[in-house]
């Protein structure tokens, strides 16, 4: 069945693209109606991007975090990885901290503090080129994992249904092809997927901007719904699945991502409709109990005050602005990653396929 899925058409949105001296991300913040690329010279930069939202998506934040170490790295002189892995702590720590809630940014920061102690190991080989190696293999690695979680997903969903998503889980926020997109997309490949609802994801409209644009660029149809069209959508009998991505998958099921995901897994539930987590094994964090020991995060609520620069809140109206949640193991039907799915995930099942903390 994947011979029906012709991979590299998908790889035209290139949302980081490493050019040798800088990282270019490609301006979520401008799309879907100006593509324009922010040049980051060096970690700093890079940090303020993801914090911005100019890069975002869990695997993409840890990519570009992980090409900003190689910055960082151009940007010190160290006779050895040893006193290299030192200078760099600090930009490490500040990429870090760009943002709280997906597990994927420090995944991918230990994976560069790992090769680094790897170069050390041997003799203080050239730490830079191992860097840089390491930030490439990460960004490989989250394109396979993509392409094969992309048609294990979609080997749950029976032919013609119907699938909601929310947010944005395509190539804008991973390497390529996308998570929960992978799966949409290789669902209509193979005639699995037949209708296509995204929801507009209030407040960064990332559904509405980025993933029924994404879809467009695919010729596949998809239908854009308010996000409080959902229950109804689903009350209708017109979607069969509901398929999202994650931030953070703790080591009992419980997932973190986008707000309001944790209310279409409530919907869903009470109307039958099964709920898909696709998410990369980055994405899963088995040193973390459970979700509500998860930091989510709170961005300006000056996000909700207003649209497109332009304000549709009176002055002086106070507004809270969380931007992702979590949804209770007990609330999902699959979690799928490229290691595998889990089925009505629990800690033991959990357990089997990723192992302890
Ligand atoms: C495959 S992206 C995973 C996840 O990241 C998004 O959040 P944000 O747009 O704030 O970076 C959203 O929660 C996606 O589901």
């Amino acid at each position: 069945m994947t011979d029906a899925i012709d991979y590299a058409s998908y790889d035209r949105i290139r949302p980081i693209r490493w050019t040798g001296d800088t990282l270019e991300l490609l301006d979520q913040r401008r799309l879907p109606f100006a593509t324009e690329y922010v040049a980051c010279a060096d970690s700093d930069a890079v940090a303020e991007a993801i914090h911005a939202l100019a890069v975002r998506g869990a695997p993409a934040i840890g990519i570009a975090a992980a090409w900003g170490v190689v910055l960082a790295g151009r940007a010190i002189q160290a006779r050895d990885a040893t006193e290299a892995a030192a200078r760099l702590e600090p930009a490490l720590r500040h990429l870090n901290a760009a943002r709280p809630t997906a597990v994927n940014l420090a995944w991918a920061l230990a994976r560069m503090r790992a090769a680094l102690a790897l170069a050390q190991a041997g003799e203080g080989a050239d730490w830079r080129a191992a860097l840089e190696a390491e930030a490439r293999a990460i960004e490989t690695e989250d394109l396979a994992a993509n392409r094969a979680m992309g048609v294990l997903g979609a080997s749950l969903i029976e032919e013609g249904s119907g699938v909601l998503t929310h947010c944005n889980t395509g190539s804008l926020a991973t390497a390529g092809f996308g998570t929960a997109l992978g799966v949409i997309r290789a669902g209509v490949a193979q005639g699995r997927v037949g209708r296509v609802y995204a929801g507009e994801t209030r407040p960064w409209n990332q559904g509405a901007r980025l993933t029924v644009w994404e879809l467009q660029q695919d010729g596949i149809d998809a239908t854009l719904i308010a996000d409080a069209a959902a229950s109804h959508l689903m009350k209708g009998g017109e979607v069969q699945w509901v398929v999202v991505g994650a931030d953070r998958i703790c080591a009992n099921g419980d997932v973190a991502n986008k707000i309001g995901t944790y209310q279409l897994a409530i919907a869903a539930r009470h109307h039958g409709v099964r709920f898909m987590v696709v998410a990369p094994s980055s994405t899963v964090d088995m040193a973390m109990a459970s979700g509500d020991l998860i930091e989510i995060e709170e961005r300006d609520p000056g996000e909700l005050l207003g649209v497109a620069g332009s304000r549709t809140v009176a002055e002086g109206v106070q507004a809270w602005n969380p931007v992702f949640d979590v949804t209770p193991a007990e609330l999902i039907d699959a979690i799928v990653t490229e290691k595998g799915i889990v089925e009505r995930p629990h800690a033991a099942s959990m357990r089997s396929l990723f192992g302890g903390a």
